[in-house]
């Protein structure tokens, strides 16, 4: 089994390629319907996790082509898992799953208190065995950080070691809490955005990724 050396900064890997900043124009658009919705996060999906599993490590087997036998490369076990920061997290899952379909996967429920914004746990499910795993913990947003903080925390206390957190959005106010609570961990987003406003809103944001991505309210 080889292991490449980690590619992950301490400082947030942005996802910039131009179908991602495409991809996420449209997200943000208050025209996009939830059928839209649910699709762009679907995709955008997909070229995160091609991004967040860059260094999972690899075997070599032997197969025979159609020609010949050789010595061919090859994911090494179920190292993986992912976790989703319920419920907005979820629409992250697909993609995640089309790419790595083997995975487990952990929910961890959470809902920010609209006073405090604080995150306040409602639910918790957890793969087997996620000391020795990678978590690729995903959720779309990264706002005050409280959130992201609190499931990370959480993950840490069931004895996850190995950790990443995967983002569609995030501000400087929720990287900076993560630096804070969570050193360890690194974060890929595919923007950071501008801030928060009084309500906690990622500005400019693209709304409430729950509500856009189930249809609620
Ligand atoms: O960084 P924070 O300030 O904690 O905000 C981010 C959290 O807010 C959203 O969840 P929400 O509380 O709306 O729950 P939902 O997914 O059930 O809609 C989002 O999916 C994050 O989990
Ligand atoms: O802008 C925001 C902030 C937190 N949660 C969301 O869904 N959207
Ligand atoms: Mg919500």
């Amino acid at each position: 089994m080889t292991t490449q050396p980690s590619p992950f900064a301490s400082s947030p890997i942005v996802l910039d390629h131009p179908l991602i900043r495409h991809k996420l124009t449209r997200l943000r658009k208050v025209e996009t319907s939830t059928a839209g919705v649910r699709r762009l996060v679907r995709e955008l999906s997909l070229l995160m996790c091609y991004e967040a599993t860059r260094d999972l490590p690899m075997e070599t087997v032997e197969i025979t082509t159609p020609l010949e036998t050789m010595q061919a490369e090859q994911l090494a076990g179920p190292d993986v898992c992912f976790i989703s920061i319920l419920r907005a997290g979820n629409g992250l899952l697909d993609g995640m799953l089309d790419l790595v379909p083997f995975a487990p996967v952990g929910h961890i429920g959470l809902y920010r208190d609209p006073e405090t914004l604080e995150a306040v746990e409602y639910y918790l499910k957890l793969p087997s065995q996620i000391s020795s795993r990678r978590c690729v913990v995903v959720d779309p947003m990264l706002a005050t950080g409280h959130s992201a903080a609190a499931a990370l925390t959480r993950l840490k206390e069931k004895g996850a070691k190995r950790l990443l957190f995967v983002c569609l959005l995030s501000t400087p106010e929720g990287i900076a809490c993560l630096k804070e609570h969570h050193p360890d961990v690194p974060v890929i987003t595919c923007a950071i955005d501008r801030g928060l406003d009084e309500h906690g809103y990622i500005r400019p944001g693209l709304g409430d990724a729950g509500d856009r991505l189930f249809g609620t309210k």
